[in-house]
């Protein structure tokens, strides 16, 4: 069967079915977040909570919820990005609230493209009151998805900005599963007053982890030793990296999250944040690119 992209609907929300060969992936124009990315017959590569509620003004639990143009509680942001909003401003940014308009859909012999927006000049945002254009491709083939989230500066002031593609993956179970690419990096624990530490070797969760991982490798790996498999995070033009599981006490505070499902997933976020946030002049434009890729284990070890 040749690439398709089919619209369909999350409830109220308008989306589209994206499918290249093997690979099936669903995104909502609900803050432009993906939902699901799988290969046929295989376990999921993106996870999705099985108490997913498709909302406008809201996220789903779970996909690839887009956090901007600030990551996190905005007090933890630097000053100049503080500056851009005001002191209630939501968790994560605004992006993930907004519908986000398609711009354009398009197949090849071998891929998928899906292009959505989302322009503050044209629909501004009442809590940051300034013009940018923010774009996300998507690329399917049948190996890999690849995402560009591309901030332009419309307006005639610099812009401060944060951000991370919020990729929530489907592990077998969260103690059999390492994360490489973290080796010897400095990390901010912000379950322990926020102080600097070093990761020592490869990350194994035993419950709940929320780090902020400075100059974290270019490419970073789940491997999964139930699953016998590997997803591979290769990214470009970030320099920061989240880390998080609820565990099994702030599980049971989710919205939209089955309480023992901690277990079976795992976020690393794809970030400017930190001392990595965004500092864009009046015309310029940084685009964060991010692959994701998943290969039997035999292959790769
Ligand atoms: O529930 P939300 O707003 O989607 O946030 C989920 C999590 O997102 C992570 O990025 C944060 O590091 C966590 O602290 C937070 O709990």
């Amino acid at each position: 069967m040749s690439p398709r992209i089919i619209p369909t609907h999350f409830a109220q929300q308008p989306g589209w079915q994206l499918s290249v060969g093997p690979a099936r992936l669903q995104i909502s124009a609900q803050g432009a977040q993906i939902l699901t990315y799988q290969l046929v017959e295989q376990a999921p590569i993106i996870w999705l909570s099985d108490l997913a509620e498709f909302h406008s003004n809201s996220s789903a639990r779970g996909g690839i919820p887009i956090c901007w143009p600030w990551f996190g509680a905005i007090e933890r942001n630097p000053q100049a990005v503080q500056q851009m909003t005001h002191a209630q401003a939501p968790f994560h940014g605004l992006a993930r609230l907004q519908r986000w308009q398609l711009l354009s859909q398009a197949t090849t012999a071998d891929s998928a493209c899906l292009v959505l927006q989302l322009d503050t000049q044209a629909t501004p945002l009442t809590d940051w009151p300034h013009a940018a254009r923010l774009t996300l491709e998507v690329i399917l083939t049948a190996e890999q998805l690849n995402l560009q989230l591309t901030t332009d500066n419309l307006g005639p002031k610099q812009l401060h900005l944060s951000q991370a593609l919020h990729s929530y993956f489907a592990v077998s179970a969260i103690q059999h599963v390492e994360v490489t690419g973290l080796e010897n990096c400095h990390y901010i624990e912000t379950l322990a007053h926020w102080q600097t530490r070093q990761q020592t070797g490869v990350l194994r969760l035993d419950g709940e982890t929320d780090r902020i991982y400075l100059q974290p490798a270019s490419t970073l790996q789940i491997v999964d030793k139930l699953w016998q498999r590997q997803i591979q995070l290769h990214s470009q033009h970030s320099h920061s990296a989240v880390v998080w599981n609820p565990g099994p006490d702030k599980a049971q505070q989710l919205s939209q999250f089955d309480p023992a499902a901690w277990q079976r997933m795992l976020c690393i976020e794809t970030a400017n944040i930190w001392d990595d946030c965004l500092s864009l002049a009046p015309g310029a434009s940084h685009s964060l690119d991010l692959i994701i890729e998943c290969q039997p284990l035999s292959v790769t070890n």
